[in-house]
């Protein structure tokens, strides 16, 4: 890695980028399940990056909330493994890239309720599972852990879209209930469901969220001490590089080089570890879930930085 965070400059290179990628007319798709979602403007596009040294760079809607949904699991893995010592959540959920869609039901059937890795749906439901044993609320205690990251109340639930997820969550009772059948789950099915469909509904600034994801960046030290070991830290964003974009992780890993957790609100969190975190959003989609502008705009500004895992 060559360049630095300040050569060439950020901000002008960010506005750039807006520029460049802020999609002028409609394409892609928004999630079918999710009616608030279809509701975002096309034209919405915000980038962040948070250096590890405590700066911040913005361009376009980077103060505009948008839902964060699946980057949500990159917190609760987190959450999850600090409550997890003896590392018994790993004998519930695998390391392994899917290949599959994120809300797949085929696999999980397959191999007997052991989801292959925490980003998918169904790793994820494991470990709001896990979550839930110590504290019912899971995702208000997602909030809270956010909210503390952030240093600023900014991150709410978004409790209408929440509701409204919910009753279009046949699909993921169904990954829940394979799992409860499997005896993957401590607690029912439904309330697994309504916590994971709420942390999924937290509304954050593309600001928030790159400052929220910093501790990645940073051997594991968050804005107010440390979050997760330096090890754990590591295999998180060696999670985020190998599964963190579904089935097109690997797509990813070559355009852009860098670990990544996608969401269908269009968001994307990125880590460039030892210098920053960076988060963009453009609400409309791929056909596998992933940002079209967010992926294509970290494909130019990670050539543009230099900036790679590799
Ligand atoms: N990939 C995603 O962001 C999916 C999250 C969404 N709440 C779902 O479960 O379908």
């Amino acid at each position: 890695m060559t360049t630095t965070i300040d050569a060439p400059p950020l901000g002008p290179m960010l506005d750039d980028i807006v520029r460049s990628h802020r999609p002028p007319r409609e394409a892609g798709s928004v999630p079918a399940n999710i009616p608030s979602l279809a509701a975002v403007p096309f034209s919405r596009f915000g980038i962040a990056v948070a250096t590890a040294a405590g700066e911040i760079f913005t361009s376009g809607d980077a103060d505009v909330p948008f839902s964060i949904q699946s980057i949500s699991k990159v917190f609760t893995l987190a959450m999850a493994l600090r409550r997890d010592s003896s590392g018994a959540l790993w004998s519930r959920v695998l390391r392994e890239p899917s290949g599959s869609a994120f809300n797949s039901l085929v696999q999980l059937e397959v191999e007997h309720g052991i989801p292959r890795n925490p980003f998918i749906n169904a790793g994820a439901l494991v470990v709001t599972d896990r979550l839930m044993e110590e504290t019912p609320d899971a995702a208000t205690a997602v909030l809270r852990f956010l909210t503390g990251q952030t240093g600023e109340p900014g991150p709410f639930i978004d409790e209408a879209a929440a509701v409204s997820e919910l009753s279009n969550s046949s699909r993921n009772l169904a990954l829940a209930h394979f799992l409860k059948d499997f005896g993957n789950l401590r607690q029912s099915a439904e309330a697994v469901v309504e916590n994971y469909v709420r942390q999924c509904s937290i509304m954050m600034t593309c600001a928030e969220l790159a400052k929220a994801g910093l501790f990645l960046a940073r051997e594991g030290r968050g804005t107010s001490g440390t979050v997760v070991s330096r090890s754990e830290a590591k295999r998180i964003g060696s999670i985020m590089l190998t599964c963190g974009m579904y089935d097109a992780a690997g797509e990813f890993a070559y355009r852009v080089g860098l670990p990544g957790k996608s969401g269908v609100g269009g968001g994307i969190l990125v880590i460039v570890p030892g210098h920053c975190a960076i988060s963009v959003w453009s609400p409309r989609l791929d056909a596998k879930g992933n940002s079209l502008a967010g992926s294509a705009a970290l494909a130019d500004l990670s050539d543009r930085t230099g900036w790679s895992v590799f």
